[in-house]
């Protein structure tokens, strides 16, 4: 069975063990590390997972999943690189952080893959995205795509999409929150208690995430049929459009796909 370290289990680092664990991997096939005991202790008291330093992940794990914040990288790398060897497959959570990066600071020929994953990783619902790096083979990407199937959806894309699928599926979750979160504000300017509108609200995009994933139609297609002529749906719609809703979007998700380009720069050589 292949082992899998996880380097620094925050929320993405915890979604991942905990999805690869309800996915049917063994606490015994699990290893990560982080800087904070506290929180090591709990995870470790938590899912059985045994948290170790990085030497001790190079030297018992196949798959190293880096899952720092990009500006924690450097120590990260610094530790590495002494003891990173040829059985290790290095896979990079990092938004922004290009493959060439670890491979300039890593070990000749080390085989790296850069993943965008997202967070209904916890509830076996992800969007991952994998590219191969320089020494990636195709049973690495094959490794990565099948550990990542365990926990939701995979794609591949050449490493240059990274920072607009970033933009997209790495912060999407993050859009669809902040919507549900203003429409259960609509709720409570119309006077329904809050309970109310939040049941209303969620249930009401759990339904129209399932009608897009299940009947294959087009969005547009979907609206449409909501929309009545002269009715409610449309006088929303007018609001939306006037007040630029669709301009904003196209505007946040560019700015977002920027700011994974300036990770990136910033640690370029
Ligand atoms: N949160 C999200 O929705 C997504 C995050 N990512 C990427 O995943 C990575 C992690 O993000 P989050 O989990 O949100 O961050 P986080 O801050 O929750 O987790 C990072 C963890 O790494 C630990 N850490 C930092 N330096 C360390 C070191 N040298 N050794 C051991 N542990 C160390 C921290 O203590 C923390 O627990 C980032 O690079 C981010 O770009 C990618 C997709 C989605
Ligand atoms: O906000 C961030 O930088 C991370 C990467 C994608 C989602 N969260």
């Amino acid at each position: 069975m292949t082992t899998i370290a996880v380097l620094g289990a925050g929320k993405i680092g915890e979604a991942l063990l905990s999805g690869l664990l309800s996915g049917g991997r063994q606490p015994e096939d699990l290893l990560f590390t982080e800087r904070y005991e506290e929180r090591a202790a709990e995870l470790t008291k938590h899912y059985g997972v045994r948290a170790v330093d990085v030497p001790t992940a190079a030297a018992e794990a196949d798959v190293l999943v880096v899952a720092v914040k990009p500006q924690d990288i450097d120590p990260v790398l610094d530790e590495l690189a002494p003891v990173v060897n040829e059985r290790n497959l290095i896979v990079s959570l990092c938004a922004g952080l290009p493959t060439s990066l670890y491979e300039r600071k890593l070990p000749d020929s080390i085989p790296v893959v850069r993943v965008m994953p997202n967070t209904p990783m916890l509830v076996g619902q992800a969007m991952s995205v994998i590219s191969a790096g320089r020494h990636a083979q195709p049973q690495h990407l094959a490794l990565v795509e099948e550990l990542l199937s365990t926990v939701g959806e995979v794609i591949r894309v050449p490493e240059s999409q990274q920072d607009a699928v970033t933009a997209l599926s790495g912060s999407g979750p993050a859009y669809f929150f902040y919507l549900v979160e203003a429409m259960i504000d609509a709720g409570i300017l119309l006077g329904l208690p809050r309970n109310v509108a939040e049941k209303l609200i969620i249930q009401s995009a759990v339904g129209a995430a399932a009608m897009l994933a299940e009947t294959g139609e087009h969005p547009v297609t979907l609206r449409e049929a909501v929309t009545s002529p002269a009715g409610t749906t449309i006088m929303a719609i007018r609001e939306l459009e006037r007040h630029g809703v669709r301009a904003a979007l196209l505007a946040a998700i560019e700015a977002a796909r920027d700011r994974s380009q300036e990770l990136g720069k910033a640690h370029e050589a």
